[in-house]
């Protein structure tokens, strides 16, 4: 059984540069549990560490299990006293059976642990233990967008959240418990909760429906920018950039069924992980462009002459999300024995479990590694970013009958939010097209309202690299997301372009990728 095994590697070795998500998503360790599987084991032991540990080194059964070092002691315990089904592992596993040998005794110093601390119940015990120790990071609430293809806000307070508190603030929810039943009601984004970090709906019958998507509140900002006002009415549109799905599945719910959105994805992996997730979704108008490379699209060709919005969230640095989530690091039982425990990893004879592992857990796997942030960026880095950021756009604005565009990154850097809006206004594409920002005054409500603009210090960055200052109404029309606020967001930028002037009949796109950019700084 390898989840055990493969949790104590996770939790051992000296590689602490990685963060708790990458050494799980990564692939540098040979991990061959579900991702999730082992994230939620981790987290969970970790969270219990301290009760765990008194009742182990109480029951003091270590030194008869040689095969029990003190970190899977702690994982396996947690499992025997905590987890419904007990530990995971088929009843004549060599480890199951070193713990099971011993319930009696763990039962006997469980029960006095949770009586030492007046709790009657198991929860209450949780409930004081989470508050005795509470988890070193708890900032960022858990997002959960209805999705209107296949519920409704009220259908949810009424079912999934019945008995809910719902007038908590976002940064109430975001110091709450999981067990605590309160949430926060977005005033930004329609449809849209806030609720505590570590608060898991993945077992509803409501995410399994596909009626419940786990989604950051910055990223709902493109798909409502484009299409969340009634003004804009979309006729067509693509998603450039589209998978996983989560921006094509919100823009799906935000348009009316008679549309068609291409949902664009280069890489034909993540083509397959975005096909499951517009299938989970319900979104029927969505036409999946698997293995298509945005650039290599021809704007001119009939099927696009009715595109009017284009949504482009091209893969960027990354640098916006939230807080490196480091390794738990766990207090350890005494080891009697006081063996060295060096890795966890080594038995040849162990067994992995290759179960296969289900699309929904794929799926969510994905969105957690869409979200795994790179530390490497350096100059050269966000300098191509840049450039290829840019051309992806500048690509959409040469779609015939385009009126309205999205941007955004899931990055704090200017050289790709306000230098790639700089480089986009100078283009020749632009300027012969008519495109222009989408002014703050013209926004949908509930995103005119955010504080977060353009950075205004930005233009010494556009000085320095040479690039066209931004207006200060160019800079209020860009949106921002600080990381780490009372916002509950992660960094993250987005802006909205028009078509105002020039030839929008469709007749006049001869757009070529050489009439080049008036701004010229970067090259890849
Ligand atoms: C930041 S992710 C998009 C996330 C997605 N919008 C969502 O909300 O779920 C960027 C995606 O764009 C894809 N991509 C990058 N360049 C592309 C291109 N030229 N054409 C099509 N897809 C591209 C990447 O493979 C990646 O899946």
């Amino acid at each position: 059984m390898s989840l055990y095994y493969d949790a104590a590697t996770v939790l051992s070795g000296s590689t602490q540069e990685d963060s708790f998500k990458s050494r799980i998503y990564g692939n540098k360790l040979e991990l061959k549990s579900k991702p999730a599987h082992l994230y939620a084991l981790i987290s969970e032991t970790a969270k219990y560490n301290h009760f765990l540990k008194e009742v182990i080194d109480n029951a003091a059964f270590l030194s008869h299990e040689s095969k029990l070092t003190p970190i899977l002691s702690l994982l396996l315990v947690h499992d025997h006293l905590f987890a419904k089904g007990g530990i995971a592992a088929p009843s004549g596993h060599t480890l199951r059976r070193a713990v099971e040998k011993h319930k009696a005794r763990l039962q006997a110093e469980f029960t006095k642990a949770r009586l030492r601390r007046k709790c009657a119940t198991v929860q209450d015990l949780k409930a004081l233990l989470l508050r005795e120790h509470p988890p070193a990071q708890r900032s960022q609430p858990r997002w959960i967008r209805v999705n209107a293809l296949k519920s409704s806000l009220s259908d949810q307070l009424a079912t999934t959240f019945k008995g809910y508190r719902t007038d908590a603030t976002i940064s109430e929810v975001a110091r709450s418990f999981g067990a605590t039943k309160v949430l926060a009601m977005d005033p930004n984004i329609p449809d849209l909760l806030a609720l505590a970090p570590d608060a898991d709906f993945t077992k509803t019958n409501a995410y399994t429906d596909g009626k419940l998507i786990l989604q950051d509140k910055a990223s709902c900002f493109p798909a409502y920018l484009l299409a969340g006002d009634n003004d804009s009415a979309p006729n067509d549109c693509i998603d450039g950039c589209a998978a996983p799905g989560n921006k094509t599945s919100h823009l799906a719910a935000l348009i009316s069924g008679s549309s068609t959105i291409y949902a664009c994805e280069r890489d034909g992996r993540r083509s397959k992980i975005l096909q499951s997730m517009i299938e989970k979704s319900g979104a029927s108008n969505v036409n999946v462009l698997s293995a298509q490379d945005f650039l290599s699209i021809d704007p001119q060709h009939a099927r696009y002459k009715h595109v009017t919005h284009l949504l482009l969230d091209p893969s960027c640095s990354g640098s916006g999300i939230v807080g490196r989530e480091d390794v738990p690091k766990l207090i350890l039982p005494t080891d009697p024995r006081m063996q060295k425990v060096t890795t966890e990893k080594g038995s040849k004879k162990r067994k992995r479990d290759q179960q296969d592992r289900t699309e929904t857990e794929v799926l969510d796997e994905e969105v957690e590694a869409e979200e795994t942030r790179d530390t490497t960026t350096d100059a050269t880095r966000l300098q191509k970013l840049s450039t290829i950021q840019a051309k992806l756009v500048e690509h959409a604005f040469a779609f015939p009958a385009a009126t309205r565009i999205t941007y955004s990154t899931c990055s704090v850097h200017v050289e790709e939010n306000e230098l790639v809006v700089s480089r986009l206004l100078s283009s020749a594409v632009a300027r012969t097209r008519g495109w222009g920002v989408l002014r703050r005054q013209n926004q949908v409500a509930g995103l005119r309202e955010w504080k977060h603009r353009g950075l205004v210090d930005a233009g010494s960055k556009l000085a320095e690299l040479g690039a066209e200052l931004l207006t200060p109404q160019d800079l209020d029309a860009c949106i921002r997301c600080h990381p780490g606020g009372d916002d509950g967001t992660m960094g993250f930028f987005v802006c909205g372009f028009v078509r105002s002037t020039g030839d929008i009949s469709g007749e006049d796109g001869n757009h070529n990728q050489a009439d080049g950019d008036a701004w010229d700084g970067f090259s890849d």
